[in-house]
């Protein structure tokens, strides 16, 4: 009796069926993909058995020589299985190169319904490891351009595909596609970015680029299409996703650049494009060298010089793989990951650094400086608060009372229907939703207290820290303080695990970020990577915890040779005490030892994180962390701001304010040119 058939063979015959191919066609197709595939079923059933069609239709166009028929095209009108498999209108059968006959349809499907959709899935396919082949068979159709039919198929030969799949996912190096250009009769397209095709005319081919299609005229008659060449590849260039190079593009072009307006050229537009195609594409690799290095201490040739004797800026040898190290994961060691020196369209060297954190994080932050001739920041990276010197944050498991903690909480606190004793300060609901983002009203309640702190609760000390610092013997009065809203996380006295929802900002920085040097003036600046959804845990503010009698006496003392960070009060609590000793009254400040937040650039109003006390390893809220997260959705490649809340006006806060240029329309600082 044979044996009963893999029901995933079933469904693999019935998808095809339902495409009109019969088993017999899918049988050895489906066999050699297996074998291809390692019988790794998933890349198979993926997309609907997307590879698997593919392979047959593909095959089967392939090896088809007859003339293509051109005409009107209603690409809509079609299911969407068949709009994806069809190719060009029907023939009957002919031989060529021992290939086995395709008897087609009727169906006409004129050959720019060819064209569209083969730039629509050289698109689709890119990072998949099939798309490799992909690329080969659509080179096929485009050098033949033999008439390409869909159904019914009698039979194929697919030794070539599986063939050059297997090849294709031995050779890692990059395959590229014919541009989209010189393509059939009857179908126009214009690349306006030839020039560097036809300048490479003599030595390259047409294979040698790889093709993005930007924009096309309904069913794609006419494209636009940007060519990269294949040499970039090799020059430390990671091939991009077009939608992340425009992302990057507007990020780096914002629209102030008179990108539009009346000096709007579009040709200068478009060589924007393919400068931030490069661009992009640079970092992108020089995110996945970071991956790749077997260790963490390889360094560059380039970069400003530095005078601060603590930072370790390795020595700048790309070839000296030993590089010198800090050896102490306190200090920073400004890893530079770069194989070759690369020079901006100005001339100027472009300065990429792997990682500042030195490993400290669970994830790399890295530095660009793109436009050249910015000093290294100066500070030591630390990602978490350490003690100055006299602040007293006293940390024990004897302080926190069983009230205070959810000890008999198992696994994740948010998934448990009646919250815990930790939700109690937030009212009984936590201030995450299980996402890990902040809730909507809680974010709502923070940005609104930020925002209009005048129609929220202030209390006045009766002998304030602040005012003691400045001035011990006759100290003015309060100017008062807001009571704001914590976060009180889960911590070690809980019963529950580190998966516990009700613990987000103690796992600490989860997200892609990058220091970079900004084009406004503001020095560096930190921005995301990844899209991040409202209410997301950015990073902390992580820095020297200071009394502020200490902050004061800094500041009194700096030279100026540090660019100094805004230094953020711990005062959310103040209200609790009557009079507050000096060593309970404390700050953090990054200006010499801190982490990434230290970058993060002051916007007025309405910038995109807010600050955040979040109440971790003690129930004593004169010391807590300040964490940062998104007020609203914020794009891959835009930069992080936070509203410091700086009065431009007190002329006597301890960090003298600079000259605002955060470009926010509602920006305070009144005094600026
Ligand atoms: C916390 S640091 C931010 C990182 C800083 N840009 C750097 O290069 O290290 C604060 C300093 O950045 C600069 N800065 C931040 N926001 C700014 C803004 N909106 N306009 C001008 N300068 C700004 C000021 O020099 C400020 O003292």
């Amino acid at each position: 009796m044979a044996p009963d058939r893999d029901p995933r063979i079933s469904k693999a015959f019935s998808a095809m069926k339902s495409m009109g191919i019969t088993t017999e066609r899918v049988k050895p197709v489906l066999k050699r993909l297996l074998k291809l595939y390692d019988w790794n079923w998933e890349h198979i059933e993926e997309g609907n058995y997307r590879a698997l069609a593919d392979a047959i239709f593909e095959d089967a166009d392939d090896k088809l020589t007859n003339e293509k028929n051109d005409g009107p095209i209603n690409c809509d009108s079609e299911p969407p299985c068949k709009k994806q498999h069809r190719r060009l209108p029907n023939v009957t059968s002919t031989k060529d190169n021992g290939i086995k006959i395709l008897e087609l349809e009727e169906d006409k499907i004129p050959q720019s319904s060819n064209r569209t959709r083969l730039v629509e899935s050289s698109q689709s396919s890119l990072g998949d490891p099939r798309s490799e082949s992909h690329h080969h068979v659509r080179q096929a159709q485009v050098q033949n351009r033999g008439p390409l039919g869909r159904e019914p198929i009698r039979d194929y030969n697919f030794e070539n595909v599986i063939k050059d799949r297997k090849k294709k996912h031995i050779n890692c190096s990059p395959q590229f596609s014919l541009p989209t250009s010189n393509v059939g009769p009857g179908l126009v397209e214009t690349s306006l970015f030839s020039d560097e095709l036809e300048k490479n005319n003599g030595s390259d081919s047409a294979h040698d680029y790889r093709t993005h299609n930007i924009a096309s005229s309904t069913c794609g008659r006419v494209i636009v299409s940007l060519n990269c060449h294949h040499t970039l590849v090799q020059h430390n260039f990671h091939i991009p996703n077009l939608d992340d190079v425009l992302k990057f593009m507007e990020t780096k072009y914002p629209r102030s650049d008179n990108i539009v307006g009346s000096e709007f050229s579009l040709v200068k537009f478009l060589k924007k494009l393919c400068e931030s195609y490069v661009e992009f594409g640079a970092i992108l690799a020089d995110r996945s060298l970071i991956n790749n290095l077997p260790y963490n201490d390889i360094h560059q040739t380039s970069g400003p010089k530095r005078d601060n004797p603590r930072i370790d800026y390795p020595a700048r040898d790309v070839d000296n793989k030993v590089a010198s190290h800090s050896g102490s994961s306190d200090s920073v060691a400004l890893v530079v990951a770069q194989r070759k020196p690369m020079n901006n369209s100005n001339g100027k060297r472009v300065v990429r650094i792997s990682d500042i954190t030195n490993g400290t994080e669970k994830v790399s932050i890295s530095l660009l400086d793109e436009i050249g001739g910015e000093d290294l920041p100066n500070f030591t990276y630390v990602p978490e608060n350490i003690i100055y010197q006299s602040a007293y944050v006293h940390v024990s498991l004897a302080r926190i009372a069983d009230e205070d903690c959810c000890s008999s909480c198992v696994g994740d606190c948010l998934s448990s229907s009646v919250p815990c004793a930790c939700a109690r300060d937030t009212r009984g609901e936590f201030a995450y939703t299980p996402e890990g983002l902040l809730t909507e009203e809680f974010l709502r309640s923070c940005i609104s207290m930020k925002q209009q702190p005048q129609e929220h609760y202030q209390f006045f000390c009766q002998d304030c820290p602040l005012e003691r610092a400045k001035n011990a013997y006759s100290p003015e009065k309060c100017k008062g303080h807001l009571e704001r809203k914590f976060i009180k996380e889960c911590w070690r006295k809980c019963g529950c695990k580190m998966i516990c929802g009700n613990r987000v900002v103690q796992r600490g920085i989860s997200r892609k970020l990058q220091v970079f040097l900004t084009n406004q003036s503001k020095g560096w600046g930190l921005r995301t990577l990844e899209e991040l959804p409202k209410g997301a845990f950015v990073c902390e503010y992580a820095g020297e915890i200071l009394t502020n009698m200490e902050l004061y006496e800094r500041n009194k003392r700096s030279t100026g040779k540090y660019k100094h960070t805004y230094p953020v009060l711990l005062d959310s609590d103040w209200c609790s005490e009557n009079i507050l000793n000096d060593e309970d009254a404390l700050c953090l400040d990054a200006t010499y030892y801190g982490n990434v937040s230290r970058f993060i650039n002051h916007r007025c109003f309405d910038s995109n994180v807010i600050e955040v006390p979040v109440q971790v390893e003690t129930p004593d809220r004169h010391y807590y962390h300040i964490a940062f997260f998104t007020k609203r959705k914020v794009d891959a490649y835009e930069e992080l701001t936070w509203d410091y809340g700086i009065d431009f006006d007190d002329h006597n806060h301890p960090v003298k304010a600079f000259r605002c240029s955060c470009g926010s329309e509602y920006c305070r600082d009144n005094g600026k040119k």
